[in-house]
């Protein structure tokens, strides 16, 4: 019977999941969406799932509280340690500009094509980027890459100026969205409000969580910049490197000389990370952890100043009057300084992207 089973797993099409995002810092919520995702396919039997990307967004992308894509892959390669199939990708950040989704898709899709068609000896050279899941060669059958995403990214797609209709078409059509539930969204009439979403519906996944955790990289950030504690929000090893590196404006009174020395430290996890799967166990990545490993740290003390005017943990989509119309990210508690906030944060996104779409 078992033998049965496995065979059964064998066959199923293969996907491999990409999330596109801050991460700053990256959450446990984070890497929930692909373990509750992976879980959706392979109880129901449909896909098997050979791999999960995270790949943090370029610094140019200029959103409020982002620090710097260096400490943001960092971060990331602590929280994925304990993972065996969640890997970083930072092919987006040291791009030379921002990257829109559609494209940050494209080259991991086509990087996976040419990798199962064209057997090479990459592995003994040591060439293969850290994202690649291992063992893909097992079967040359495709991979499909999709974005997974939470229901507010999802409903980002409505506001104005800030997705071009042919990259939501061309994500959806040639790729495919895995889109988890987050309180205060409804994909469900999202996309039945979109006529470019309904009409791709059938590569839309939508999953409930019914285990939500609505932490967030802001609330975390707000929360930091308070000098609240944040312990069992953010992995340890996380905090950790948030408190060393003195992230955030973080205003914590237990950073004391003693463990923010005059080097700080930098996580050499992150620059092996072109090495495919390096391991660490939690002691080891501590005592690698010096910055003077890293060619772009400058050594002086230097506090991240992000602190950031009160913003809500819930999106809301206001004024829509019809499919995939305008619509407004409100923030819930913030009032004036909130909604300016979030209006200022659109603005910035929408130049870079104008910016972006006309080199
Ligand atoms: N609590 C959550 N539940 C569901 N999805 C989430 C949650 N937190 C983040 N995500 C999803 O993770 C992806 C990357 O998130 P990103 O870092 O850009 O946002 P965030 O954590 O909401 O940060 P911020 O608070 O700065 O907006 C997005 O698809 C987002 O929808
Ligand atoms: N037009 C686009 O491709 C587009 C627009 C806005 C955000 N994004 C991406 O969505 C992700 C999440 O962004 P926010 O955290 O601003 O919602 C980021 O990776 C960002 O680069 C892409």
């Amino acid at each position: 019977m078992s033998g049965f089973i496995e065979e059964k797993t064998c066959m199923l099409p293969r996907i491999a999941l990409i999330a596109c995002g801050c991460f700053s810092p990256p959450t446990p919520m984070h890497l929930r969406l692909f373990e509750i995702a992976r879980d959706y396919f392979e109880l129901r039997g449909t896909h098997k799932v050979v791999g999960g990307i995270i790949s943090p967004t370029h610094d140019s992308y200029g959103k409020k509280g982002l620090a710097p894509s260096i400490d943001r892959c960092a971060m990331i390669k602590l929280a994925v340690q304990t993972s065996t199939w969640i890997r970083l990708s930072d092919w987006e950040v040291h791009q030379p500009q921002w990257m829109r989704t559609q494209s940050v898709l494209q080259h991991h899709q086509n990087y996976l094509n040419n990798y199962i068609n064209s057997p090479g000896d990459e592995e003994q050279n040591g060439l293969l980027p850290g994202w690649l899941p291992l063992g893909l060669r097992e079967r040359r059958d495709p991979i499909s890459l999709k974005l997974l995403c939470g229901a507010d990214l999802l409903e980002s797609f409505a506001v104005p100026g800030l997705w071009a209709n042919e990259d939501i078409e061309e994500i959806v059509a040639n790729h495919g969205l895995v889109v988890i539930s987050r309180c205060g969204s409804n994909p469900e009439k999202f996309i039945f409000e979109s006529d470019i979403l309904t009409k791709y519906q059938r590569n839309i996944t939508l999953i409930t969580n019914w285990v939500p955790n609505e932490v967030s990289s802001s609330l975390v950030r707000r929360l930091l910049n308070r000098g609240e504690s944040v312990k069992y929000l953010l992995d340890d090893l996380v905090l950790s490197y948030i408190n060393r590196q003195g992230l955030y404006n973080v205003k914590s009174k237990y950073i004391t000389d003693a463990v923010r020395p005059n080097h700080l430290n930098f996580n050499r996890v992150y620059m092996d990370n072109n090495k495919n799967s390096v391991k660490l166990d939690n002691d080891q990545s501590e005592q690698l952890m010096d910055e003077s490993d890293s060619p772009l740290r400058q050594q002086t003390t230097r506090v991240f100043c992000c602190g950031e005017t009160p913003r809500a943990n819930t999106k809301l989509l206001l004024n829509r009057s019809g499919p995939g119309q305008a619509v407004q990210v409100i923030t819930v508690q913030a009032k004036d300084n909130g909604s300016n906030d979030a209006l200022e944060q659109t603005q910035a996104k929408k130049q870079k992207i104008a910016q972006v779409q006309q080199v």
